[in-house]
């Protein structure tokens, strides 16, 4: 997929969402907590008033935000100190409540179906009188009521129908609350409204499937899983949701999701293998279809990345949680480490999804994907010579490549962080091998210190970064290159946890004499370490904005493809980043995992 990196689907970045993404977007997120209806604005027509309204209805909602806190950044040892930083993520709220189990409250007019389009912008408040809007549930009696939910919208299928139903059970303790003292609320109503579902459920099957469209299958496959019905949102999947990839994408990230929520390591896995095969398929079906706006919009919005690995992660921490018990407790950790899921990080199975998928690689899924992988990241110690190397008890990933070419940036790009890499416009500015530990155990940043070793810090997925200087810098002297090349040589050869190596080069000017010194240096070291990856990487994509955003000259690419077949690693994949747009970050985690093994 490093190919398929390189012609990023730039024309679709950061798109207004169409009505398809409108329903993945509104339905595969779980909806807000419940909140009592705002006060009435005071009855001032002044503009002061509404504005003042209006601010404090805007500082509500994103007071539901919940933040991540990520973390800090060590000094060197040497007095030096490093930014600090705080990264927000939005999260979901998981709601778990049964069809027929105990409903959340939600608000009086649930039942009006859901909208298949965004609600248009509310229009400016004028002295006109208003005109007669549909009345509200409030003023509904029970049978009335009744009859507005049987077929409130023409609905062959039933879908919509049923979708409506389980929404009004979902709201059934708000109906008791709102319409009970009003209406002389009975409880027989939600009986019936019960056995009207199943029923309408019992007659949805005898349907023709041919008569059943991809996106009513959704929409009920979405509605089911949302409250709970996972057997029958599974029915759908498999009979009526088997030919269309597109929307057995967005119900497999769906089901997914659910099953992270509930903790359900095993499913979760299969449905996001699931998931990842369907991604060369729908890069196919992207590639057929270049014209078509509309269908690749659908194609690269058909998975809520940005929700499915924040799903994961939360999962992720909760199985952290566990192990921690067992651990601190004195329990049977092994046991705890078999039941719940393995040593691997949940997030990578998603990763590895994403990857295979034509996603449309937004700001947000790079942020949740860091804040997931990366939990903390610490400045360790900068070597000089092997024995100055820390222990090497965990996986580890090197960056090289010529001076000034973006390695620092690099390191910075993949753990989320401004300055936690040294950066200079100045080329040389990395001295010595500089060791970043991701994932140290928390509360060990604070012992660690310059040149320390600490003992049993290391959890599952820690591993190092390692940025190596940059070789071709003219100020340095020749006797300090030697050493420099020298070490690095003995470095790839011997140090037996090096995982994964990335090999920048600079996407504007393709290969200098040393990168072919080095390509050859690497190749022959590598050949016989069938457990170390070899990747080429291709900086400052950004840079060749004239040629269209993010590629890669022909000629430059032309030049690096004979250059690596004509030094023995022409199989090794290419991947095109930039530090400043952030492409190609899941491109380079798809290899960064390695390094956990
Ligand atoms: N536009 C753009 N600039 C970049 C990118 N990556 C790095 N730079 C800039 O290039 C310069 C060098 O980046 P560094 O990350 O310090 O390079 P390095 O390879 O670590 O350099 P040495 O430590 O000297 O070996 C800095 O000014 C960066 O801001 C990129 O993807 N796009
Ligand atoms: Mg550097």
């Amino acid at each position: 997929y490093g190919f398929a990196t390189l012609a990023p689907l730039s024309s679709i970045h950061r798109h207004p969402p169409n009505h398809f993404c409108a329903i993945s977007d509104s339905d595969s997120s779980d909806p807000p907590p419940p909140q009592p209806p705002p006060p009435p604005p005071p009855p001032s027509s002044s503009r002061k008033a509404r504005l003042d309204a209006r601010r404090a209805a805007k500082a509500k909602s994103s007071s539901s935000a919940q933040t991540s806190k990520q973390t800090q950044a060590q000094g060197d040892g040497k007095g030096s100190k490093r930014v600090k930083k705080k990264v927000t993520s939005t999260s979901r709220t998981a709601n778990v409540d049964g069809i027929f189990g105990v409903p959340t409250p939600i608000i009086a007019n649930v039942p009006a179906p859901e909208s298949e389009f965004p609600s248009p912008p509310s229009p400016p408040p004028t002295n006109q009188p208003k005109t007669p809007t549909t009345p509200s549930l409030k003023n509904l009696t029970p049978s009335e009521l009744l009859a507005h939910i049987s077929d409130p919208i023409p609905s062959p299928d039933l879908s919509y129908t049923i979708v409506t139903c389980l929404n009004l059970l979902r709201s059934n303790n708000a109906l008791k609350e709102i319409l009970g003292e009003k209406l002389n609320f009975k409880e027989n109503i939600l009986k019936d409204i019960r056995s009207r579902t199943h029923q309408l459920m019992l007659d949805r099957e005898s349907i023709d499937p041919k008569e059943i469209t991809p996106i009513s299958s959704l929409k009920l496959l979405k509605s089911y899983i949302r409250n709970d019905h996972i057997p029958s949102a599974l029915k759908i999947l498999n009979v009526e949701l088997s030919e269309s990839i597109i929307e057995r994408s967005t119900a497999l990230s769906i089901l997914s999701q659910k099953y992270y929520d509930l903790d359900s390591y095993v499913s979760a896995s299969s449905t996001v293998k699931e998931l990842e095969g369907l991604g060369p398929k729908l890069r196919s079906l992207l590639d057929e279809n270049t014209e078509d706006e509309e269908l690749r919009e659908r194609i690269v919005y058909s998975v809520d990345w940005t929700a499915l690995i924040q799903s994961s992660g939360k999962c992720e921490s909760r199985r952290r949680s566990i192990f921690k018990n067992a651990r601190e407790n004195g329990g049977d950790l092994k046991l705890a480490i078999e039941s719940n899921g393995g040593k691997q990080n949940v997030v990578f199975t998603v990763l590895r999804s994403l990857s295979t998928h034509p996603s449309p690689n937004t700001d947000s899924i790079y942020e949740a994907l860091a804040n997931a992988l990366v939990r903390r990241t610490t400045f360790l110690k900068g070597s000089v010579s092997m024995q100055t190397l820390p222990k090497p008890d965990r996986g580890e990933v090197a960056f090289i490549g010529r001076s000034n070419v973006g390695k620092s940036s690099l390191v910075n790009m993949i753990c989320n962080r401004k300055a936690l890499a040294y950066t200079s416009k100045r080329p040389g500015k990395t001295r010595e091998f500089n060791f970043f530990a991701v994932n140290d155990k928390e509360g060990v940043m604070k012992e660690v210190r310059y040149g320390d070793e600490v003992r049993g810090v290391r959890d599952f997925d820690c591993f190092y970064l390692v940025d190596l200087p940059g070789f071709g810098y003219a100020k340095v002297s020749r006797e300090q290159k030697e050493e420099w090349s020298e070490f690095q040589r003995e470095y790839f050869e011997k140090r037996k946890n090096l995982r994964v190596v990335f090999h920048l080069i600079d996407s504007r000017h393709g290969l200098v004499s040393e990168d072919l010194r080095i390509m050859r240096e690497c190749s022959t070291i590598f050949s016989t370490k069938k457990d170390v990856s070899y990747v080429i990487v291709l900086t400052k994509a950004d840079k060749n904005d004239k040629l269209g955003r993010g590629k890669v000259s022909k000629n430059v690419m032309e030049n690096v493809r004979t250059a690596m077949r004509e030094n023995g690693v022409g199989g090794r994949p290419i991947i095109a980043t930039s530090a400043e747009t952030k492409m190609g970050r899941d491109g380079m985690w798809g290899y960064l995992k390695e390094g956990f093994k």
